[in-house]
């Protein structure tokens, strides 16, 4: 049989892979190691996090798995970052990581068109051409084809664990690496980079003593990660806090010779952002004590996990630094630490669907593209699925009708846009990890909206039920005219409407001010309130009460001077308009969608318009919206985007400004002869490349991997001097040959 799609490996980034495809119609087979471990959370039993979070959303929103699991097996929801803004903020939860792999496993064993199969793959199988992939080889000898294949082995290849001096040829602690399918990988012509990470001892709970400790509870109103989701009543447990001592640094400090991360044992890179108790020691040398979490690892909270403390310390030092540490002076080790160093696959040999360059229809997905993190893995792994199946229309045009041969997400318009690009074009020599910090959008990419961002995608692809798309259509409806309205709308300082502030709660106003700055303020909420004060305005002073005149409102174009000052901390680090350009995912497809019918702007299709370029669009032209919005209709969430759209109306807009500027920087054309060589500000490496790959736009450009937003910026600059020069040039006849000089002379 010649499956559609065949996924190995069943981690994070395998289950979304094998799901979706099969969602999407596709006949799949997913081969892995242990069907037993199928999504088995490695490490930290948690989902969601900093950035993580919204992660988990957009996956979720395309019609991935990760969030509906984690809602199902959860023992402890929180929004972390709760006090800063809504851009930043990131939902997290504690997971039963026993009850997430069970459940995980019934459901790819119950998902139409997805066969399991237990199997340990060794080899990729090629076509007679030596650059298409036809299917693998396992080690018993069965060999499974398909037309599509997606490797997702995560920390398996060349896997090596190391706990002290000991070593152990592992893909995880106690499961086989996977050294085969390596060298089958370089065998292609792939190249292969080396890595690093690592986890913490796990305790006995019962052998804990938490009577000093400080306990971690979950939100009293717990969030969710999924849009399906609803009646969400979990039962939370608490994590419990506590500290290393300078006992725990000391013992360290003593062991440092017989710490593989310092003997030379390790040569792989470990994640920056996540180092082991070690390294923070050696680093951090300051540092009287580092936090710790107790995180119970399922509904018995029978073992506990460790965060914070990840060693690959032998194991009688591990023993003596957890009796070092409060709380813990009696703890049993269950699970001791270790790292585990493994090969990766340089992501820049990727296109931006995650298909390998050199090798068709074999497609990458998860830790072995250099990331960490298991809900990195799942976008990347649900993008791979989707792309992989998109695909297939030109295979089986009968079967697949999609309206788009691929799915590559702009830098912003997601998270997962912004993780892709970074990979396939930056590429990456340390553990990847995606951080709000590395969105250029990110006001415009929050947890929040993610379902309203990528709900057109979820369309197209087949992946969200009618109903929900109806839901949130109508809620961008909604959110859209409010936003419309309120803009183009005031309130003046009259006796009706202090008293009406008063009654919200809200500061009286001394001038006239946008309605769309009093439903931005922090403490505003009641929107059921603000439709009956406009409709009484109405009914008492007529429907020109809210056109103008003597009226609280009117239709004048709005200052909002100070709704910068009523933004918290968090707008004011909002990126400056970057001048840099990004890459081609960051094309925002504007154009396309001014030629849109204005009717069809506020419908299902209204995904293509942002909530930048719709309240850009707003300021452009007033819009005869006059229409008092019927809130008292609209749903929670649609009145929460309100809010929030309100309160960063001018910092949204600002990126927006910036998109379109970007955009416009990008379509600059190079000349077929432009000569690349002396251009002072690109490295000999872009030069080499821009030469051979002659692209015939910056944007063009902009595809090629290791062409940085800097390059792109000098290379702008030259492209503008250049068309000066030919302007003031009266015989406007420059000689191609003449360029290089030319350009030398204007740098
Ligand atoms: C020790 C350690 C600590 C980590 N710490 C954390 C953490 O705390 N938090 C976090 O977010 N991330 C952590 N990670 C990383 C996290 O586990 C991964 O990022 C995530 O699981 C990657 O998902 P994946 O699907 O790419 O790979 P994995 O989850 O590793 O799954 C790989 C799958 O491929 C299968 N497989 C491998 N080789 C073959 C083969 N030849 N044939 C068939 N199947 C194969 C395996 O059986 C497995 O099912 C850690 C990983 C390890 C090992
Ligand atoms: N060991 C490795 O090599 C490695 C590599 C990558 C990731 N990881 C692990 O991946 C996990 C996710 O990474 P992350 O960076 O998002 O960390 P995280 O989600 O654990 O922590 C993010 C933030 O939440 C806080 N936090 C931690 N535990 C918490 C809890 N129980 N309740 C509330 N807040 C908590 C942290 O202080 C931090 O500010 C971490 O547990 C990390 O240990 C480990």
């Amino acid at each position: 049989m010649v499956y559609d799609v065949l996924v190995v490996g069943g981690g994070h980034a395998g289950l979304e892979a094998a799901c979706i495809a099969a969602r999407m119609g596709a006949r799949v087979c997913m081969l892995t190691i242990l069907v037993e471990n199928i999504a088995l959370a490695s490490c930290n039993p948690a989902i969601g996090g900093l950035g993580k979070g919204h992660l988990v959303k957009e996956v979720d929103a395309l019609g991935g798995v990760m969030g509906k699991i984690t809602d199902k097996c959860g023992i402890q929801y929180r929004i972390l970052n709760a006090s800063k803004g809504p851009a930043v903020r990131g939902t997290r939860a504690q997971i039963d990581m026993d009850l997430y792999r069970i459940y995980a496993r019934n459901l790819a064993l119950n998902t139409p068109n997805l066969t399991i199969s237990q199997a340990m793959v060794k080899e990729i199988l090629l076509d007679s051409t030596g650059q298409k992939a036809i299917g693998v080889r396992t080690n018993i000898g069965k060999d499974y084809y398909a037309h599509k294949l997606i490797i997702t082995t995560g920390t398996f290849l060349q896997g090596l664990v190391h706990i002290g001096e000991n070593r152990l040829e592992n893909g995880r602690f106690g499961e086989s690496a996977s050294n085969d399918l390596s060298t089958s990988l370089r065998d292609l012509g792939l190249t292969l980079g080396r890595l690093k990470t690592g986890t913490c001892p796990r305790i006995l709970g019962s052998s804990i003593d938490f009577t000093h400790l400080e306990q971690h509870s979950g939100d009293e109103n717990p969030p969710h990660f999924s849009y399906t989701t609803s009646e969400f009543t979990p039962t939370q447990l608490p994590c419990y806090i506590t500290y290393t001592t300078e006992r725990t640094h000391e013992l360290i400090r003593e062991n440092f010779h017989r710490a593989p991360l310092f003997t030379g044992q390790i040569n792989g890179v470990g994640p920056r952002y996540c180092p082991s108790i070690e390294d923070k020691i050696s680093r951090f040398a300051d540092k009287s004590r580092h936090q710790l979490f107790l995180e119970p690892q399922t509904t018995h909270a029978t073992e506990y996990y460790v965060n914070g403390l990840s060693t690959s310390l032998p194991y009688d030092v591990q023993e003596q630094v957890i009796a070092s540490i409060p709380g813990l002076e009696n703890a049993i080790i269950t699970r001791y630490g270790y790292a585990i160093e493994y090969d990766y696959v340089l992501p820049t040999q990727l296109h931006h669907t995650l298909e390998s360059k050199a090798i068709h229809s074999l497609y990458l997905a998860g830790q072995i593209n250099g990331t960490t993190g298991y809900e990195e893995a799942a976008a990347l792994g649900l993008l791979a699925g989707i792309n992989a199946t998109l695909s297939l229309q030109d295979i089986a045009p009968d079967r697949f009708h999609f309206p788009r041969k691929e799915l590559v997400l702009r830098r912003d318009e997601s998270y997962i846009g912004v993780m892709i690009d970074d990979l396939v074009t930056k590429g990456t020599n340390e553990p990847y990890r995606v951080f709000t910090s590395r969105a250029e959008y990110r006001l415009l990419l929050r947890e929040d909206n993610a379902i309203y961002r990528l709900l057109g995608y979820a369309r197209e692809l087949g992946t969200m039920s009618r109903e929900h798309i109806e839901r949130f259509a109508r809620d961008k409806q909604d959110i859209a005219q409010a936003l419309a309205f309120l803009r183009t709308h005031f309130i003046t300082p009259n006796k009706h409407a202090q008293s009406f502030l008063a009654q919200l709660n809200l500061p009286p106003i001394n001038q006239k001010t946008a309605l769309l700055h009093i439903v931005g303020k922090d403490g505003f909420r009641d929107f059921d309130a603000l439709e009956a004060f406009l409709r009484s305005e109405q009914d008492s002073k007529g429907d020109s009460a809210l056109l103008g005149g003597d009226s609280a409102l009117g239709r004048h174009s709005a200052d909002f001077g100070d709704l910068e000052a009523t933004a918290d901390h968090q707008s004011s680090s909002a990126p400056k308009s970057p001048k840099n350009y990004e890459s081609p995912t960051a094309m925002p497809r504007i154009l396309e969608e001014e030629k849109q019918a204005e009717c069809e702007k506020f419908t299902a299709d209204s995904h293509k318009t942002s909530e930048a370029q719709f309240l850009q669009k707003s300021a452009q032209k007033p819009t005869p919206e006059t229409k008092i919005p019927a809130f008292s209709h609209f749903s929670p969430a649609a009145k929460e985007q309100i809010h929030i759209q309100a309160k960063y109306h001018d910092y949204i807009q600002k990126q927006q400004a910036s998109i379109d500027n970007m955009h416009a920087q990008l379509q600059a054309t190079i000349p077929e002869d432009f000569c690349y060589q002396g251009i002072s500000g690109l490295s000999l490496e872009v030069v080499e490349k821009l030469s051979i790959a002659r692209p015939k736009t910056l944007f063009d450009a902009s595809k090629i991997s290791g062409i940085t937003p800097a390059s792109l910026d000098v290379l702008h600059l030259h492209l503008h001097l250049q068309a000066k020069r030919a302007k003031v040039d009266s015989s406007s006849k420059i000689a191609s040959s003449k360029q290089c000089s030319s350009l030398e002379s204007l740098s």
